[in-house]
């Protein structure tokens, strides 16, 4: 592998990897601002906005202390795209074997979305050991996970979708998880209203929690 950033490192930087949807440019360093300010310094910015790329190269530039990467990447053409914005690392909500063999050869690590064991055997093959469990509560939820980690034991799972404060244990209480990603930060409403300090206080509220649960 080529990459800059191993995935174990990336896991062990943050227990909680905040989702961000951005919607209007100028608001991507206020939003990475509020979350450093609550405790977070590991970013995923979606690629479902057309303002995410330049988000990423304006949070790049503004924090270098961070480190920020790509969501929503589906295809080649869009790591390489999110490369060149200067994302560190790249999450897929799935995978294809045309994104897998591709991000073999670039700088950036790839951590591909599996939610069946035939998905993770199939990441295996290819050196892939850490990979997203999407979407975590849809797909069974924690109970779920560590069913299909039981025999997979290798492997370190991101688990994102439905996961909030209320769940947030139950997922961080398994082995097999190291880091759990998630938007509930973010409330649509605040974002839009820029109300900054709300978001960083659920950031306080659930690196505090994180830091209970691990204690
Ligand atoms: O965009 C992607 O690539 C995704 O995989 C989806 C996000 O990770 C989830 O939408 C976050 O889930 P929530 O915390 O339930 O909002």
């Amino acid at each position: 592998m080529t990459w800059n950033l191993s995935p174990a490192r990336l896991f062990a930087a943050s227990a909680l990897l905040p989702v961000m949807v951005i919607d209007r440019p100028e608001q991507a360093v206020p939003i990475a601002r509020a979350l450093l300010a609550g405790g977070l310094s590991v970013f995923e910015v979606t690629l479902r906005t057309p303002a995410a790329l330049s988000a990423i190269a304006a949070i790049r530039a503004a924090l270098p202390e961070a480190y920020v990467g790509a969501g929503t990447v589906l295809n080649p053409r869009q790591y390489d795209a999110a490369v060149a914005a200067g994302a560190q690392f790249v999450i897929s909500p799935g995978l294809t074997s045309a994104l897998l063999q591709h991000a073999l050869t670039g700088p950036a690590p790839l951590i591909p979305g599996v939610a069946t064991p035939s998905e993770v055997m199939q990441a295996l093959d290819l050196g892939y050991d850490h990979l997203k469990f999407f979407p975590a509560e849809a797909n069974g939820g924690a109970a779920a996970l560590k069913a299909i980690s039981a025999p997979l034991a290798q492997v370190r799972f991101c688990p994102t979708g439905g996961i909030g404060p209320a769940n947030l244990a139950e997922y961080l209480a398994l082995p097999c998880v190291a880091t759990v990603g998630g938007s509930w930060m973010l409330p649509a409403d605040e974002v839009a209203a820029g109300d900054w300090a709300a978001v960083t206080a659920l950031t306080t509220e659930a690196v505090a929690r994180v830091t209970a649960l691990r204690a």
